[in-house]
């Protein structure tokens, strides 16, 4: 089966803060799928996002090394699977499939986390959640899952707020088929507090939220606060947190 990759790699998950579900801090080796159907003004994967343009995918040899071998587009599953076994230092806490957006190559994510599955790891995915329908696909091979909340000011598609409520539901299939799922909301100097007080309502009682500042952040530290508290009135002190992408900090992938 063959999938068009970007690039597997080695690290620590740097987001997610620490609510619940969180896989923040663990080691994690990523699967970075390209393609994706969405287009967030402050997307940091950029380059992958046309997978037509991804002509090669490239998987770290070593843990750690930032050093990496390049092969043809489209990648055979079984070569992704290997590059991921060969990253496998005993310590994983589990495989992250992110891109890009994973879901819209379903059929080979599935048999992907399948076989990880199959190999005795868990699988957490990084998703914008705004396909509730392929979401169901893969929901019963997920044990983690972050699904974004993509903000007014994401500017992702034109009909963001329907996007919004797609991204609600893929939330619930994911509870509901019993992953640790979380949502994850990009804010800029520019989100509406009234916006947040959407999102609250949607996702209170359902799943935790954190709140995560674009990166390079320009929002401001009183306004981030006011934001957070705007959600943490709605949905419970204890079901908000702040996750900012630490990794960018560290200089690690
Ligand atoms: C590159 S996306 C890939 C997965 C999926 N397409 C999504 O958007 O959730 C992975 C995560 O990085 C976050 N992200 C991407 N660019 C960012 C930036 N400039 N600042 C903060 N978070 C960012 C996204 O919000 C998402 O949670
Ligand atoms: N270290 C690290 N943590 C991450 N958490 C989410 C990421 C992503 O791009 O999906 C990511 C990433 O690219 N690197
Ligand atoms: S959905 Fe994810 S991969 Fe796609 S543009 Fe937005 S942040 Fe980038
Ligand atoms: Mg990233």
């Amino acid at each position: 089966m063959k999938l068009i990759m970007a690039e597997v790699f080695n690290s620590w998950q740097g987001e997610g803060g620490s609510v619940e579900g969180s896989a923040f801090g663990r080691r994690q080796i990523f699967v970075r799928f390209a393609g994706c159907d969405l287009n967030c003004l402050w997307c940091d994967s950029r380059e992958y996002i046309k997978a037509s343009q991804v002509s090669r995918w490239r998987y770290e040899v070593e843990p750690f090394t930032g050093k990496f071998e390049y092969r043809p587009n489209p990648a055979e599953l079984g070569d992704v699977v290997d590059a991921i076994l060969r990253l496998d230092t005993g310590d994983l806490h589990s495989i992250s499939y992110t891109g890009g957006e994973p879901t819209l190559q379903v059929e080979p994510l599935k048999a992907l986390m399948g076989e990880m599955k199959s190999l005795g790891f868990d699988n957490f995915l990084e998703t914008h959640g705004g396909l509730p329908e392929l979401i169901k696909d893969v929901a019963h091979l997920t044990d983690y899952a972050s699904v974004d909340i993509k903000d007014e000011t994401a500017r992702a598609t034109e009909d963001w707020r329907a996007l919004v409520l797609r991204e609600v539901k893929s939330i619930r299939i994911l509870k509901e088929a019993g992953v640790k799922v979380y949502a994850k909301l990009v804010v800029t100097s520019e989100t509406k507090l009234e916006n947040v007080r959407w999102y609250a309502e949607l996702l209170k009682g359902l799943a935790p939220l954190v709140i995560q500042p674009r990166e390079p952040i320009e929002v401001s530290q009183e306004r981030l606060m006011e934001l957070y508290r705007e959600a943490a009135l709605i949905m419970g002190r204890k079901n908000v947190g702040l996750s900012f992408q630490v990794h960018k900090y560290l200089n690690v992938l």
